[in-house]
């Protein structure tokens, strides 16, 4: 049987946002549709097809596409068959754009025009975006967008998208009534015929406008001849890391006491306020115990969504990638997987959507079997949960705090992890030994914008929050209910949650894991911890929240657990969350973008497997020193 497909599309004509990767085409989409896609300077932000409309002053509105970036209509990489695929009117679900906006980088135009040629070749009506056109005008560049669209007989416009009125040109432009006749007036233009040719019709053409010696951005080399240094450019590049995991510690010690404080004092309200019962037990210890010791970690993740943003705005973050390719060429990857295991460090699953800019599928699957390794925000609570309870706050060195060293160890833990399994998989596989030479993208560095950062923290935030009153809440009430019920029987002399579901249940699969040291309250928490990591720490805080005979348990877990844990338990629980799969949405991203079941599953079978065994020897080297 034949299979055919249906495409229904939404009225309104088609925009299609065109360009080599970095040159703005998000900001742009930003500024034309309101929305709030995540812009950065380097290349690859944008890995799949956003939609957005533009209203126009008629009140008629046009659909606009925000598409990945590509250097050509050849694509090399899953991300740029995307572009490729809608502008060949190929992409499922999705109609030909009925126009093309080519976002041209104004300070890089020789490269930038090639990739225009190509689509003009296509026959499809095209408009022209000069953007950066501040930076081009800052280091003197005079680009006359009159000139330009003459040359090449399509509409050309000047925009700067990262001001607010950067895009006004561009609007007006698309709102002209008679835009579809003039853009399809360029497809007869006398433009080259043959891709072979390009190049020299684009030499010629920048002489002719006085463009052809177009000078480098110096203040950009003159930085990276220090940050790209063989020997410093790695020293800067540990000691950044290593001050961002000390401050993510020092610097949010203040706000959390806030938030712990708000929510020791509201269950102390509720307390005294309502009388004994279900409402009282469900509000002290399921919401505020449960919640609010998530939510303590709020000012933590931003700490470190702070630094990530800086790094990812300032276009440090390819230079990073550079600096580490040869580590990475040694367990047989190349500089390509690091946006992608950094992103990871935010989230795995963006992390492996972004694994789209590798071209090379081996290296492609390897990144994203790594990818849960590194450590995602959400696992930031417990880890810094069980820091707080058992690592002692003291001053190890000159700025150095042992809480925030071991975070950072455990970071490098996940790190050496994947990096340990990347090496197995090239000892163990020809293609893996093979050397693929990294090509990317320096960017020039730019000032990061407070009002990017800002945004993006604000995002962060709405996130975060969304989690807690979402999928945290739901299986805060789910746990409390099976915490709760059935109650014990008469004369019962065990704390009542012994006797729950989730008691037994706990008690069940203590079995399992008693040889890595797990009591029967962190089996509990471990299960509703596989939809959130975070829930595992609202499971404990509503666990012994219920266990508790005193009333003041809400924000306050770190010291029961530091009383009833040792210190080898503490630790194997530690290694379990660096490598455990805890987290199902991130195993659907796998299905999604390998398009089967086979390598989720492998994923989750090596990741327990390794997980169960970091616990066991950890727990049993710890037992063994007398820890
Ligand atoms: N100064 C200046 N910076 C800009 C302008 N347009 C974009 N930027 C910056 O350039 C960087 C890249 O912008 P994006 O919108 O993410 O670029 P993109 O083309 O969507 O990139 P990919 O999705 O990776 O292909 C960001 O740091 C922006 O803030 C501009 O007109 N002037
Ligand atoms: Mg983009």
């Amino acid at each position: 049987m034949t299979e055919s497909v249906i495409h229904v599309h939404p009225p309104g004509r088609l925009v299609a946002l065109v360009g080599n990767p970095n040159c703005g085409k998000t900001a742009l989409f930003n500024l034309l549709t309101g929305s709030r896609q995540k812009v950065a300077n380097y290349a690859g932000v944008t890995v799949e097809r956003k939609e957005g409309r533009m209203l126009l002053p008629t009140g008629k509105s046009l659909r606009v596409l925000d598409l990945p970036g590509t250097y050509s209509l050849n694509p090399r990489s899953p991300d740029e068959q995307v572009t490729c695929g809608v502008l060949q009117g190929v992409a499922r679900g999705e109609k030909r754009p009925d126009i093309v906006v080519c976002v041209v980088d104004a300070t890089n135009l020789r490269r930038s025009l090639r990739l225009v040629l190509s689509v003009l070749r296509l026959g499809l009506p095209c408009v022209i975006a000069l953007n950066m056109a501040d930076l081009a005008a800052d280091r003197g560049m005079r680009i006359d967008p009159e000139v330009l669209s003459r040359e090449l007989g399509v509409p050309v416009v000047g925009t700067v998208a990262v001001d607010s009125t950067g895009a006004e040109a561009l609007q007006r432009l698309l709102s002209e009534p008679d835009l579809l006749e003039r853009a399809e007036a360029s497809i007869h233009a006398n433009l080259p015929a043959n891709a072979a040719d390009d190049a020299n019709f684009i030499r010629d053409l920048l002489v002719r406008m006085g463009l052809d010696d177009a000078s480098p951005h110096l203040a950009s080399d003159a930085i990276d001849r220090v940050v790209l240094h063989p020997v410093w450019g790695l020293v800067i590049l540990a000691v950044t890391l290593f001050l961002i995991f000390q401050a993510v510690f020092s610097w949010a010690e203040a706000p959390m006491n806030l938030i712990k404080d708000a929510a020791a004092a509201t269950g102390a309200w509720v307390n005294a306020t309502l009388p004994e019962g279900f409402l009282r037990s469900f509000i002290v210890d399921g919401l505020v115990a449960g919640l609010g010791s998530v939510l303590v970690f709020l000012p933590q993740i931003l700490i470190l969504f702070f630094f990530i943003l800086m790094l990812e705005e300032s276009g440090y973050l390819p230079r990073a990638a550079f600096l580490l390719d040869r580590v990475m060429g040694t367990v047989g990857l190349s500089g390509r997987s690091f946006i992608p295991l950094l992103s990871s460090f935010a989230c795995a699953i963006p992390g492996i959507m972004a694994t789209r800019t590798i071209a090379n599928a081996r290296d492609r699957l390897v990144t994203i079997m790594i990818a849960p390794m590194m450590t995602c925000s959400a696992r930031l609570p417990v880890y810094a949960l069980l820091i707080g309870a058992f690592i002692p706050e003291r001053v190890v060195g000159p700025g150095v705090q042992l809480r925030g060293l071991v975070l950072f160890l455990l970071y490098v833990a996940g790190i050496a992890g994947s990096m340990g399994v990347a090496w197995l998989l090239k000892r163990f596989t020809s293609q893996g030994r093979q050397v693929r030479p990294l090509m990317m993208e320096l960017p020039s560095y730019h000032m990061p914008r407070v009002r990017n950062i800002a945004l993006g923290l604000w995002q962060r935030t709405q996130i975060f929050l969304r989690r807690v009153g979402g999928v945290i809440l739901v299986l805060t009430i789910a746990l409390w209910v099976l915490a709760s019920f059935p109650q014990p029987p008469v004369g019962a002399t065990g704390s009542p949650i012994e006797y729950s579901i989730a008691g037994m249940l706990g008690h069940a699969l203590a079995v399992v894991f008693q040889p890595i040291g797990f009591n029967w309250q962190i089996s509990v928490a471990l299960v509703p911890g596989m939809a959130a990591r975070e829930v595992a720490v609202s499971a404990l805080g509503t666990v012994y929240s219920l266990a508790a005979t005193t009333q003041d348990t809400a924000g306050a877990l770190a010291p029961i657990i530091a009383q009833q844990w040792s210190l080898p338990t503490a630790l194997s629980l530690l290694a379990w969350y660096v490598f455990a799969p805890q987290c199902l949405s991130t195993l659907a991203a796998v299905k999604r973008e390998t398009g089967g079941l086979k390598w989720p599953l492998v994923m989750a079978g090596y990741l327990f497997a390794l997980a169960y065994l970091a616990s066991f020897i950890t727990y049993n080297v710890a037992k063994a020193m007398s820890l």
